[in-house]
């Protein structure tokens, strides 16, 4: 399974993958007798180049799937036919650790990582949901786009994108409704339900232009000194996280802004949170390892079954 189009062809439908994902993160979020392990991931800095090596592990009991991924990311990739996010995931055999896969981990990350913001979204999006904005064009704008207009109903999706010409490209493949603006303001306003997918390092999206009670789903900046909220947003939203333990060490909207965090998205979905859709809200995705692991499991027990 080195090949992404292998592993586009056996990856799970929203409706195989949320179920398994929503039970990950309520396990995760219930400590140790969740029966999830997963690690603080370990970032390797490639300053000379811009780049990251990060290696991110977990275990589910409850999926008996034991797996590592290893991803790189880069920054300046923008000019070159290289994409920014490289991953590959090992899936292991539980019961005695022979290694059983090694699985292309680029369209698992950026499948999985829009299914998550899928999940916050339906729980913390208010109850009239018509105008969606992206900011950003790249790889996780399109599996977001996928996802969100096969999930929910929007009447208008505005995308922005620091080059303009790219979010024109991404327009014209899509095959639903996407309006290219002009600014990032623009994209924002109106909205209720905004995506930030972004490499951006300083603030991108400003609570100035954020509708009262929208749902931000923020899943760039995964760097403590990167940001793609300003510090408005921050303080004056419910916050959401994955991982606490990740949002404070890893996420610089969160660490710099100094905003409380409310609630991980795993407690919501067990419901001992509450998700506050009437209130402006952000969830904020770092990624989580489980997740690879659940989607990697299900990549793996679809192509076993077709051999
Ligand atoms: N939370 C999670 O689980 C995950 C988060 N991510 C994060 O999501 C983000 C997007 O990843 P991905 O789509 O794979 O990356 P891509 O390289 O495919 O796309 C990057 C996007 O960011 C834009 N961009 C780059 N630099 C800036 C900047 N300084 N200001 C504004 N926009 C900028 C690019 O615009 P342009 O076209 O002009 O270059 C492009 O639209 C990254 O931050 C990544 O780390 C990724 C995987 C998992």
């Amino acid at each position: 399974l080195g090949e992404g189009s292998k592993v586009e062809k056996h990856f799970p439908s929203a409706s195989l993958l949320i179920p398994p994902l929503e039970t990950a993160l309520a396990n995760f979020s219930s400590g140790p007798e969740g029966g999830v392990v997963q690690p603080l991931r370990t970032v390797v800095p490639v300053e000379k180049y811009n780049g990251f090596l990060g290696v991110m592990p977990a275990y589910s009991a409850v999926d008996d799937a034991l797996t590592t991924k290893l991803v790189t990311f880069y920054e300046n990739m923008k000019d070159t036919s290289v994409p920014s996010h490289q991953a590959t995931v090992f899936l292991f055999d539980p019961r005695n650790g022979t290694l059983k896969a090694v699985i292309d981990g680029t369209v698992i990350t950026a499948k999985r990582t829009a299914a998550v913001s899928a999940i916050a979204t339906k729980f913390l999006k208010p109850a009239v949901a018509d105008v969606l904005c992206i900011l950003g064009a790249g790889v996780q704008a399109h599996s977001h786009y996928e996802i969100f207009t096969e999930l929910f109903s929007f009447k208008e999706v505005k995308i922005w994108n620091r080059s303009r010409e790219k979010a024109e490209t991404f327009a014209q493949s899509v095959k639903g409704p996407a309006q290219v603006c002009s600014s990032a303001q623009e994209a924002v306003t109106g909205a209720d339900v905004i995506i930030t997918v972004t490499m951006a390092t300083t603030p991108i999206l400003f609570g100035s232009w954020v509708k009262s009670g929208a749902h931000i789903n923020a899943v760039g900046a995964s760097r403590p000194d990167w940001r793609e909220l300003d510090d408005d947003v921050m303080r004056n939203s419910v916050l959401y996280v994955d991982s606490r333990e990740a949002a404070l060490t890893e996420s610089g909207d969160v660490i710099l802004s100094g905003a409380e965090i409310f609630a991980e998205l795993g407690e919501v979905v067990k419901g001992t949170k509450p998700a506050l859709s009437e209130k402006t809200t952000v969830f904020k995705s770092l990624g989580m390892a489980i997740e690879d692991t659940v989607a990697a499991k299900l990549v793996f027990d679809s192509w076993s079954s077709s051999n």
